[in-house]
């Protein structure tokens, strides 16, 4: 996009909003501190890079999109690559199943030696890093459970496999400089109607205990518990559902993790994040978007999206909302997928930061619901597009759709040799 066109626009633009009292440049200087979390396992189908386990655990990237990621250069070299074309700062959110092995995985036993390169890399580039347990993809998950199952072994290897991935995190933290969210996901639940819920659900308690039984500093590493409705093949009863895992985070301090794909399929992460934070000090978001089910599809600039960076903004939840991403499309190109993903992520924020909230409130509290009503439709047409383009051109990254040429070649000089 032409820098002259982009700056007049950006002028203009700037005019219209100085007209309701919005300062854009204060937006785009609020806008460069929230950084996004971008999920590594957009770039490989959340295969990993232990050499022979399927995916498992009830979710599913489908799509046979040349050219993916198969050890952790190629997938640093794609996020590279992403990130280059995504304005800002922000972070990279690992899986246990992408370290750089030495030999056989020790699942049981993450080790922190796998992650150095992946350390170094973040160091290097400025980057955050977040990680996950993998409780899934293992043969000590076949039987459908893991931290919830009744079998003492299958239940121990799990309790270890989550200790050590808070080491990893800790790790991550220490050498960063900046707090690494570790979160806990665990498909555990049955297809069909069980008869003890509730015995899942003390095991699963009692086995959270004893993996975060260790101290560790918060200035290094947060524990985050995710909740889901339901996966493919525990439809029935997910043993960590929403209300299992927001007890759990209020009775012990623990991040929340609300990803928008695992709740009802008309129900919204966006009118949870006030309740939750008034109980809980920090959530973590899995931003997706569930097409009918937890599709997992790439986050696009849709009504919900808008809603959830609106929560955030207009209650100033910066500090306390880590933002992190979570869809799998692997009949796209995987570096697009996150491109399209985190800047539309991106360009939610900016547009609630572009409101005038304190209006909007004073007509909501004033009774005046027509204003409200009238001023949130004029808003839809408000230049916003206007500020992303200057923010991307001014964060030297390619305004407007020049980003995806910069993707072909890509995937014409790299992918398509893989
Ligand atoms: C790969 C992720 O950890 C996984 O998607 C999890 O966060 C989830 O959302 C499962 O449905
Ligand atoms: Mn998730």
């Amino acid at each position: 996009m032409n820098e002259q066109y982009v700056n007049k626009n950006y002028d203009s633009a700037k005019e219209a909003y100085a007209a309701l009292g919005v300062d854009t440049d204060a937006a785009i200087e609020a806008l460069k501190k929230i950084p996004v979390s971008l999920h590594c396992w957009q770039g490989d189908d959340v295969g990993g890079f232990e050499s022979d386990c399927d995916l498992s655990g009830g979710i599913q990237a489908t799509g046979n999109y040349p050219g993916k990621a198969t050890n952790a250069c190629q997938l640093r070299q794609d996020l590279d690559k992403a990130l280059s074309l995504i304005p800002g700062t922000h972070r990279v959110n690992l899986h246990a199943i992408y370290g750089e092995f030495d030999g056989k995985p020790d699942r049981r036993h993450v080790s922190i030696d796998s992650f150095k390169g992946w350390a170094q890399w973040a160091k290097d580039k400025g980057l955050g890093l977040d990680f996950n347990g993998t409780f899934f993809s293992h043969p000590m998950a076949d039987s459908g459970f893991t931290l919830s199952s009744k079998d003492k072994d299958i239940r121990s290897f799990w309790i270890d496999h989550g200790k050590s991935c808070r080491k990893v995190g800790e790790y991550f933290g220490k050498e960063l400089g900046k707090p690494c969210v570790t979160n806990v996901w665990v498909p555990d639940g049955y297809k069909d109607i069980p008869i003890d819920r509730s015995g899942h659900r003390a095991i699963l308690e009692k086995s959270l205990d004893e993996m975060f039984a260790e101290d560790i500093s918060p200035e290094h590493n947060l524990d985050a518990v995710e909740c889901k409705l339901f996966g493919i093949g525990s439809e029935s009863c997910t043993i960590g559902s929403h209300e299992f895992y927001m007890g759990y985070a209020m009775k012990n301090n623990k991040l929340l993790c609300l990803d928008a794909g695992h709740f009802h399929p008309t129900e919204v992460i966006s009118d949870k994040l006030s309740s939750c934070l008034l109980y809980i000090d920090r959530l973590l978001l899995h931003v997706s978007r569930p097409v009918r089910w937890d599709s997992d599809h790439v986050v696009i600039f849709n009504e919900e999206l808008q809603y959830i960076a609106q929560e955030v903004i207009r209650n100033n939840f910066q500090s306390r909302v880590h933002i992190g991403l979570d869809f799998f499309d692997a009949s796209i190109n995987r570096i697009a997928a996150w491109v399209i993903g985190t800047r539309a992520m991106i360009k939610a924020l900016l547009t609630a930061l572009l409101e005038p909230s304190q209006m909007l409130k004073e007509a909501e509290e004033a009774g005046d619901f027509t204003k409200r009503l009238a001023m949130l439709e004029e808003l839809k047409s408000m230049p916003f597009g206007a500020v992303w383009d200057y923010y991307c051109l001014k964060s030297g990254t390619p305004a407007g759709a020049d980003w995806l040429a910069e993707v072909k070649d890509y995937e014409n000089a790299v992918l398509s040799k893989r």
